[in-house]
């Protein structure tokens, strides 16, 4: 049976469930759960903190698990982000009051307050700063206003925390993050657990898929294909179907989803008709 861990608050773990649930794996119904076994998918979900999943996955009692990259950094632990999953989407950056400091070279001699230290001392030890680092557990906004710290470094995904603290981000970004599936550095990949996990990821690909592209049928004239195939090029390359009426084709090809409605015009404005986008609900590429 394949042991995943999944995070059980904050984040991560609403989108990471819903993901789950999504790519075909039941999910526990309360959150007081703490592990739950899906027999038919032959896998058990242990519902952790975010923060310990990578010691977790790193001892290799767990196979793989959900968690945050900044956290998986910040943990030091002995495993290795394997497939990003394009949620829990968040800057990491330092921030004080205005006029506190520009850059990172400023801070010598001041003291940092994060949730994060193993990222921080490493960045400023990287950089040659001698700061100090002060770890508080959350809601670090207030450790300057309450005199624990000058400087902070966050979590920033709007930035509205921090301007209700009247702080300011400054210096270049320390870490770009969105949650990933880990798993130990160095796992032995011909373990009896292996087909299971790379299964396990072709369905988190397929939900991915689904939520980024659309399909896209249209009908056009045979003229213009070349120009219509050239707008909507598929992944591998579209079906084209002969229509009734001679001189027709149906075009059928996967779009990004962003891009669905200008697609539709352009096919429109070259004479395609009759087009159509459906949501995907699942797929294997
Ligand atoms: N506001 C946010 N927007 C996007 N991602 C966030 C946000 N806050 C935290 N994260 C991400 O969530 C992960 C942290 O998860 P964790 O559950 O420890 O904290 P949290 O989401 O802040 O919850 P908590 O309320 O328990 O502090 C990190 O990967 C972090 O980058
Ligand atoms: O830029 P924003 O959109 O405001 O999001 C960032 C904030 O969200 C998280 O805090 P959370 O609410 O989880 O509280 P915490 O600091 O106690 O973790 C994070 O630690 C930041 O404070
Ligand atoms: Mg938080």
């Amino acid at each position: 049976m394949l042991r995943i861990a999944v995070p059980n608050k904050g984040s991560l773990s609403g989108p990471a469930a819903e993901m789950l649930h999504e790519a075909g794996y039941q999910q526990r119904r309360e959150s007081k759960e703490l592990r739950i076994v899906d027999p038919e998918n032959e896998v058990e979900f242990f519902y952790l903190r975010p923060r310990d999943i990578a010691i977790y996955v790193s001892s290799g009692r767990l196979d793989i698990g959900i968690t945050g990259r900044d956290l998986l950094i910040d943990s030091g632990a002995n495993a290795e982000e394997i497939l990003p999953l394009g949620f829990a989407r968040s800057t990491f950056r330092f921030a004080a009051k205005p006029g506190t400091a520009k850059g990172i070279e400023d801070l010598g001699g001041m003291t940092v307050a994060t949730s994060y230290e193993g990222i921080v001392e490493k960045h400023l030890a990287d950089n040659g700063i001698d700061a100090s680092v002060v770890h508080l557990d959350g809601a670090v906004e207030t450790a300057i206003e309450l005199g624990v710290a000058e400087v902070i470094a966050d979590v920033v995904e709007t930035g509205t925390s921090l301007r209700n603290a009247g702080l300011e981000v400054f210096g270049d970004p320390i870490m770009k993050s969105e949650a990933v599936v880990i798993r130990r550095t160095g796992a032995d990949t011909s373990d009896e657990a292996e087909p299971k996990i790379q299964q396990f990821l072709r369905r988190l690909q397929g939900v991915l898929v689904a939520r980024t592209y659309v399909m896209m049928d249209y009908d056009c004239r045979v003229e213009q294909l070349e120009k219509a195939v050239a707008l909507t090029p598929g992944l591998e390359s579209p079906t084209v179907s002969p229509l009734h009426n001679e001189g027709w084709v149906a075009v059928r090809a996967m779009v990004p989803a962003k891009e669905a409605q200008r697609i539709m015009d352009d096919l429109y404005d070259i004479g395609a008709r009759a087009i159509l986008t459906t949501a995907i609900h699942a797929c294997r590429l």
